[in-house]
């Protein structure tokens, strides 16, 4: 029989505290649906949360997995990535079962949402945690009797013991569109560095990453003990790559000085091609993460 999970307080916020059987935890805030911790079974913390962010009503959190829909990024005329994860969102389902733990948190349409996006929607986010993986799955459904699209992104903010020491691997041969220069680039090398000598802030948007045969890697040689997560993303086409650097960290108030070389954003996204969603159809996108060599 599964367990009911009880709702609590993290930050001051309305909060699941995912825990499975064998250990695996995970902290999800209603709050945005907003995802703020996950230690797999046995493990350490594998996302990182700034100390200098805010947790109040209405305002973004800088770190986690913040949930960014039905808009990217300034692609478009909302606020800032949507305003899903300023919303509170309502719980629908929290427990602990045989082999994991489980929320499933809801977000429909309301007065302020139709003021700015005029469509009639139910988003639901659903977490899970198990042994070393998390997996993260947001669903979006046309609830209402006219067509519309939106782009959206799981903005995971991995944590890492220092950025030059840190590399994505699995990338190789894919397109994307470099946000710094304005361009669209071939990846050629396998792995990218983001903390390598001249590379000062990052921001890319790969596409295609739902079609590769092997998930992406983040690896991390920072610590005595290499440190290696697998990222599957299904649904999401493309894949944000995104690291402030040092000048681009020091503008961002909600983050301390040396934040930067503590995480790498490999975000699961579907960006290039909105999701047109007709009257009553669904779409769904999932991001997997699994610690690996545990
Ligand atoms: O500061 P935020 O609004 O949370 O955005 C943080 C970052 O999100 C994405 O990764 C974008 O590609 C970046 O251009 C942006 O700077």
């Amino acid at each position: 029989m599964p367990t009911p999970i009880a709702l609590t307080r993290h930050h001051g916020l309305e909060a699941l505290e995912l825990v499975a059987p064998d250990g695996a935890r995970a902290v999800l805030l209603l709050h945005g649906a907003h995802l703020t911790s996950w230690i797999p079974a046995g493990g350490e913390e594998q996302l990182y949360l700034s100390p200098k962010s805010s947790f109040a009503t209405g305002q973004a959190i800088r770190g986690g997995v913040p949930l960014i829909f039905p808009q990217f990024s300034a692609r478009g005329p909302l606020m800032r990535h949507g305003f899903a994860r300023t919303k509170p969102w309502q719980l629908v389902q929290a427990e602990q079962g045989v082999d994991d733990a489980l929320a499933v948190l809801q977000l429909t349409d309301d007065a302020a949402t139709r003021m700015v996006w005029p469509h009639a929607f139910s988003a639901e986010l659903s977490v899970r945690v198990s042994g070393q993986t998390l997996d993260i799955e947001l669903a979006v459904e046309n609830t209402g009797d006219t067509p519309f699209d939106f782009t959206a992104a799981l903005h995971t903010y991995l944590r890492t013991g220092a950025l030059d020491a840190t590399s994505l691997r699995g990338l190789a041969g894919l397109h994307y569109w470099d946000q710094v220069k304005n361009a669209e680039q071939v990846q050629r090398s396998d792995l990218v560095l983001p903390g390598s000598p001249g590379c000062e802030d990052l921001d890319r948007i790969y596409y295609q990453v739902s079609q590769l045969k092997e998930p992406l890697q983040l690896i991390d040689e920072s610590g005595t003990q290499r440190r290696a997560l697998d990222l599957l993303q299904q649904g999401f086409d493309d894949a944000v790559v995104w690291n402030p650097g040092a000048g681009k960290c020091a503008q961002l108030a909600d983050m301390p000085a040396d934040g930067y070389q503590q995480f790498l954003c490999v975000e699961a996204a579907a960006i290039e091609r909105p999701v047109l969603l007709q009257p009553g159809e669904v779409w769904s996108g999932l991001q997997s993460l699994r610690r690996q060599g545990a």
